[in-house]
């Protein structure tokens, strides 16, 4: 208030303007009391946005829905967590003390909640076949003009550009990328050979995965590896850091690539082409910088996913041998004939059941993803709770995965041999690629990335853990290894 008045009387002075004391009087009075009717109605307007929460919260049509009530109130609760860098701690916190305590539905926001029953999961993403959530529209730069498939939300939309990627996600181009697939798993070997001495070599085994499964998403993508391992590109791209030099690097190295295409003559039908031939189409015309955004996401929502899966079934392997020699004898037995340095077909990999088993087995123990967000279109009831219309839900995969009612004692334990007994796994409790008309778009690629990657090093290399490593992950939308490394120690087979 003193700061009004002498702000006041400065003008007068600077002005120069003679005003009489009773006009100055009148002045002041005046200001006094339009600064008392600002602060009054500032605090009747937090006050009723703050009566309105707390009558959300007790009265609300989400009230019932069981929840810590300081969540409820507000979304800066969760929010403050995540920028206080508490992110591994939200996701446990969610995990490990919310579950189990309010059980398969919980209310974390004004007008969210978190679902983990596996039937009303299935009804939420297959059955009503909700739309995704309005938070995925902040994943692209701009809401109306620059949209790709995961921020489309609408469901009718979603399907249509689906339809226009699908060829980049058929099975028969999907087959034809093998011998690519192939060449950056090369890479990969020389690499490790590089510096594999006779007593073997310590590896992080977390950077040489990514980069491998960056050049093969990149090469699937773009029609060209961005050979990580060599100088071409060499980038510790890092979706965690997508505001960091390297990714400004990589975007720049993309514009390149787009660049390069568009003067190409022919055709290579890759998913380049087909986002870049969007460009002719009217309705949906791509511009360079969508066009960019587009291979951006497939490579993020491609690279982190899969090389997670990889990462983890490998120091699983690792830390459990006698699951690491089932996996070697199966191999053994499968390839006699196989020479040290060929790699194995994906036909043939496909037909290894304890394989597939692991790499099933690290998906469930850790869901790359924790789950799709959907929003209610109407008012429908969940778990036997009224949810209004315009509810997010957040679809708990991990929960659902590590349910003992769903899955038995042993939940906790990394055994792939459950799923050498298919009948009597839990129908509908296994969701790391999501379900429905919006799962992973990118599944097959994925399967036959790790399939192709897991077995080429299983089939070369003896892995054995090194002790006492911090072995901790963070968790808000998509997984990684707390401290970015892990280490294993590699040894060539003889
Ligand atoms: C182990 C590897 C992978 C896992 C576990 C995985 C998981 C998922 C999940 C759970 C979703 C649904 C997300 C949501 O609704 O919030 C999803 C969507 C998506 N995934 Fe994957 N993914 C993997 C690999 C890939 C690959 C290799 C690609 C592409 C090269 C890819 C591209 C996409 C895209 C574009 C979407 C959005 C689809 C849509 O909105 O219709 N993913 N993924």
């Amino acid at each position: 208030m003193q700061f009004l008045h002498i702000t006041f009387d400065k003008i007068a002075v600077i002005s120069q303007y003679n005003f009489s004391s009773q006009k100055m009087e009148f002045l002041h009075t005046t200001f006094d009391n339009i600064y008392k009717i600002a602060i009054i109605s500032l605090m009747a307007y937090a006050s009723c946005i703050v009566l309105r929460s707390v009558k959300n919260v007790f009265f609300g049509p989400l009230a019932k829905v069981p929840g810590p009530k300081l969540l409820a109130l507000s979304n800066a609760f969760m929010l403050y967590r995540l920028i206080r860098k508490q992110r591994h701690v939200l996701w446990k916190y969610v995990q490990l003390q919310l579950v189990p305590k309010y059980g398969k539905l919980i209310r974390v926001g004004p007008n969210k909640i978190i679902c983990s029953d596996k039937d009303e999961i299935k009804r939420i993403l297959v059955t009503e076949n909700l739309p995704k959530g309005q938070i995925y529209e902040n994943f692209c730069a701009d809401k109306i003009t620059r949209k790709t498939l995961g921020s489309t939300v609408d469901v009718e939309s979603g399907k249509k550009m689906r339809r226009l990627f699908s060829y980049g996600f058929s099975t028969k181009y999907l087959s034809s990328l093998e011998p690519l697939i192939k060449n950056c798993i090369r890479d990969l070997v020389t690499k490790i050979e590089e510096d594999m001495m006779e007593q073997g070599v310590v590896v992080n085994i977390v950077d040489l995965i990514r980069y491998t499964v960056l050049d093969i998403v990149g090469d699937n993508i773009f029609g060209k590896s961005f050979k990580s391992f060599s100088s071409e590109y060499n980038s510790s791209f890092d979706i965690f850091e997508l505001v960091q030099v390297e990714m400004r690097r990589m975007i720049l190295y993309m514009m390149g690539l787009i660049n390069e295409r568009r003067k190409l003559d022919t055709k290579r039908n890759d998913l380049l082409d087909i986002v870049i031939n969007l460009t002719e189409d009217k309705e949906n015309a791509m511009n360079d910088v969508k066009v960019r955004d587009q291979c951006l996401e497939f490579l993020v929502a491609g690279t982190e996913t899969t090389s997670f899966t990889i990462t983890l079934a490998l120091i699983l392997l690792a830390k459990h041998p006698e699951k690491m020699q089932k996996v070697i004898k199966e191999f053994e037995d499968a390839f006699v004939d196989l020479e040290s340095d060929d790699l194995p077909t994906l036909d043939e990999l496909k037909k290894l059941p304890y394989l597939n088993a692991v790499i099933m087995e690290s998906m469930r123990i850790f869901p790359p993803l924790i789950g799709p967000v959907k929003e209610t279109i109407e008012d429908m009831m969940i778990c036997g709770y009224f949810i209004p219309k315009g509810t997010a839900i957040t679809c708990n995969t991990y929960a659902t995965h590590h349910s003992k009612e769903y899955w038995g004692d042993d939940v906790e334990e990394f055994k792939p041999e459950r799923w050498l007994e298919p009948e009597k796994l839990p129908k509908d409790a296994f969701l790391p690629f999501s379900a429905g008309s919006r799962n992973c778009i990118g599944m097959n690629h994925a399967w036959n990335t790790m399939r192709l990657i897991l077995g080429t090093l299983i089939h070369r290399y003896n892995f054995e853990d090194i002790p006492n490593q911090k072995l901790e992950f963070i968790n808000i939308f998509l997984i990684k290894l707390e401290n970015g490394e892990y280490k294993l120690k590699a040894t060539k087979k003889k």
